[in-house]
């Protein structure tokens, strides 16, 4: 794909945050597109292309009263919105379509019009994980993570500062859930979820959403926000199944969809001056940040203890709070493109200074699949 063909030129999140009983999931998406279309000073009839997961296009566009001529229902858990972002800007430099909405929304604290999520007993998973008690991320996640740790040489410590950096960001930012400063000690003495594991490295769960809206860099000028250029993306899938994954010391999916979105935004590691690694548990900044060829694994650990990804720290990293802090479960992926869309334009509560290029890197599916999308806000 052509560097910088396509832009975001409307981005926002739904009106709340957080408990928002009062709204149903379809609402709470429907309030998202809403809110960034307006933001891109268009009309719901300008959008000819839609992109979701969980709830299906066709949902959507009904519930929107729209008739896109192209649609992505890509589903792989909490990075199908990078995803998303990848296949519109194909589509779009392909011709299929002009303005593409990219929404997801999740009523998955209130579960207001959600059924809760549940494992078909005939899948993978179903067959040959959840019979022995692996059900679902809290008890998926945490298995690889001790064999990182000892291979790499990890201290629980040094886990535990993600959260405590990330609460640092969130302190910060009049949106995020949590905003109390917290203490390595704190994260460590926190209830305990499932080993090892604490509450405080554990993501929240929210309602929320979020939206984006994506076109040729050629009309981005018409519009009245700043265009946030795509330079770079990649994708990947490895395995739903946690214990088929190749290695647990690093994810395949990740050296695969990292990579190429380097490759693609022919950039270096020295150029990003902000990263959103998701952060569904306090372990994945670091998996990320080796297996997208930041640092060896050995080093993950110890360079965000240093603070090198703390509020005046050299790499930047989860500048809203992140899922431990701002929000999670309720906008999975999109909490961070939102973030990395606002860094760009130079309007984040915690804006990074002079920033010119942001990676926004997602999981899905625990390890199962992967997406990178890396912004820049010059041509
Ligand atoms: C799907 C993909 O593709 C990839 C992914 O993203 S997987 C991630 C999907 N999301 C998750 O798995 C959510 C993980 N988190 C959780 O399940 C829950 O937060 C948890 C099990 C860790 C805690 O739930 P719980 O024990 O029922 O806590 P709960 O009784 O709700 O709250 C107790 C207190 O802790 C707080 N709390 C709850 N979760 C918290 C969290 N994650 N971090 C910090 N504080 C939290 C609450 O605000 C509450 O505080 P008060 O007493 O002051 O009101």
């Amino acid at each position: 794909m052509r560097r910088n063909a396509v832009a975001v030129v409307g981005a926002a999140e739904t009106t709340e945050l957080g408990v928002i009983p009062h709204m149903s999931q379809i609402q709470l998406h429907a309030d998202a597109a809403l809110n960034a279309i307006k933001d891109a000073g268009l009309k719901l009839s300008d959008i000819d292309g839609i992109a979701t997961a969980v709830e299906t296009p066709q949902q959507l566009a009904h519930y929107l009263g729209i008739t896109p001529t192209w649609v992505d229902g890509t589903s792989v858990g909490g990075c199908s919105f990078m995803l998303h972002v990848r296949h519109a800007a194909a589509a779009i430099e392909a011709g299929l379509c002009k303005t593409v909405l990219i929404t997801h929304a999740e009523s998955g604290k209130s579960m207001i019009g959600k059924l809760p999520r549940s494992i078909p007993a005939d899948s993978l998973q179903g067959q040959f994980e959840a019979p022995y008690g692996v059900y679902g991320p809290p008890s998926m996640f945490p298995i690889p993570v001790l064999r990182y740790m000892k291979t790499h040489g990890i201290t629980h410590e040094q886990i535990a500062s993600v959260a405590v950096f990330q609460r640092e960001w969130a302190a910060k930012n009049p949106r995020a859930m949590m905003k109390a400063p917290i203490t390595v000690e704190d994260v460590l003495n926190s209830k305990m979820i499932a080993y090892p594991f604490r509450i405080l490295q554990c993501c929240l769960v929210t309602d929320g959403g979020g939206a984006l809206i994506l076109t040729s860099a050629d009309r981005a000028k018409d519009f009245p926000n700043k265009p946030v250029y795509i330079l770079g993306t990649g994708e990947s899938v490895e395995t739903p199944m946690v214990s088929q994954m190749e290695t647990f010391d690093s994810s395949r999916a990740f050296r695969v969809a990292g990579p190429t979105a380097f490759q693609e935004a022919g950039i270096t590691h020295k150029d990003v001056d902000h990263l959103m690694i998701y952060d569904a548990f306090a372990h994945l900044p670091l998996y990320g940040l080796g297996d997208l060829g930041f640092m060896p694994h050995e080093e993950t650990g110890k360079f965000i203890a240093d603070g090198n990804t703390r509020p005046g720290g050299k790499l930047p990293m989860n500048t809203n709070g992140g899922g431990l802090s701002y929000m999670h479960s309720g906008m999975y992926g999109m909490y961070a493109l939102q973030e990395s869309v606002r860094q760009m334009r130079g309007i984040a509560p915690a804006q990074v200074k002079d920033a010119k290029i942001s990676v926004c890197h997602g999981v899905g599916g625990m390890f199962a699949a992967s997406g990178t999308v890396i912004f820049t806000n010059e041509k």
